[in-house]
């Protein structure tokens, strides 16, 4: 599991915002801001922060949903952006996405057969026959059956859907796949069945995913590494247990510090932001987190701490207090 399958280098995105009635822009939001980091062969990487922080355009961006500002996508050793046309089309097959919400990712004008066909049909492979096989394969392995091929997707669950988003996702038989907040939209009962669906499909065809969440719980149960983004940033990435035993930086311990203890005897502080989240559009001068920092420095508010290496650790963090 060491290989990396995909690495993101200095990736940026911003948006426009809407020109005035002159044409003149209004500046940009700076949803993601510079973040590097790699997903090795058969991890889950998960992507933490609060809502707004930018993981689903980091997401987006990745699988080239849409185009990056700046920066590169390698993946399998190739840069995306240097790929031919026919190259590119190739390697995307092998990325694919779960969306967040089962209710708007479908169309409810298509049936299963339809919806589960359509990446097929785009990328050429096999006969009606033979995609009708595999359409009936994929089913079954998401907890499916092929009596539902026919059916429109109002006629189904939460759960079910999100089971056709996953064959939706896996019907091109990809390595990689980011999953955004794949179970937020979802009953919490239902949750659990989700992700241990997650988990056996990657067990069973050797995926690596890009987990997005707000749900510091799920994420500690699910994923190998995490990377944590403050408005647009990377400001720690570390393996799982080192995160949640040991978190460094201040807005990872105040992260995990509002994660509820399942013990009501058990007592932990619970650190409390001052301020409020900066506008994206309109980021504090050095470090990103300097305005709400409880242990802020001159320095924070002038420059910005790169994502370094720990010494002798393999994370990395991004502050001023831990750059001796
Ligand atoms: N199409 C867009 N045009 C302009 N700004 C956008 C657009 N999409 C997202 N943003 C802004 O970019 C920033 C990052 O948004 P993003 O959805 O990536 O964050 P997130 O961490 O995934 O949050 P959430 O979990 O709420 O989706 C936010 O400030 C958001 O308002």
């Amino acid at each position: 599991m060491e290989k990396a399958l995909l690495e993101v280098r200095n990736l940026k995105k911003y948006y426009s915002l809407k020109k005035d009635w002159l044409g003149r822009s209004k500046g940009h939001v700076k949803a993601v801001e510079n973040i590097s980091f790699s997903i090795r062969d058969g991890e889950t990487f998960g992507l933490v922060g609060e809502s707004g922080c930018g993981k689903s355009t980091a997401g987006r961006t990745i699988l080239g949903l849409m185009p990056a500002t700046e920066g590169e996508v390698i993946y399998q050793g190739k840069t995306l952006r240097t790929l031919s046309k026919e190259e590119l089309r190739l390697t995307r097959k092998n990325m694919q996405m779960i969306f967040q919400d089962p209710y708007a990712s479908l169309n409810p004008r298509m049936t299963v057969f339809d919806i589960l066909e359509e990446p097929l049909r785009a990328h050429h492979i096999g006969e009606k026959q033979d995609r009708r096989k595999k359409i009936e394969e994929i089913l079954e392995v998401v907890g499916l059956t092929k009596r539902h091929i026919n059916r429109y997707t109002h006629e189904f669950s939460g759960g079910q859907r999100q089971r056709i988003v996953i064959a939706r996702s896996l019907i091109l038989q990809p390595k990689f796949i980011v999953a955004d907040e794949p179970v937020s939209a979802l009953d919490v009962s239902i949750q659990s069945q989700i992700l241990n669906l997650m988990q056996d499909l990657q067990e069973q065809f050797q995926l690596t995913y890009l987990f997005i969440s707000h749900d510091l719980s799920v994420v500690r149960h699910l994923c190998n590494r995490v990377g944590v983004m403050y408005l647009g940033n990377l400001v720690e990435v570390s393996d799982v247990g080192t995160l949640f035993n040991e978190p460094l930086h201040p807005y990872t311990k105040m992260l995990l510090s509002a994660i509820p203890i399942p013990d009501p005897l058990a007592k932990r502080e619970r650190i409390m932001l001052q301020g409020d989240l900066p506008s994206p559009a309109n980021p504090p001068s050095g470090c990103p987190f300097s305005t709400r920092c409880p242990d802020v420095k001159d320095i924070c508010r002038q420059v910005k701490p790169e994502l370094k290496s720990m010494t002798g650790e393999a994370r990395q963090i991004a502050c001023h207090l831990y750059e001796a």
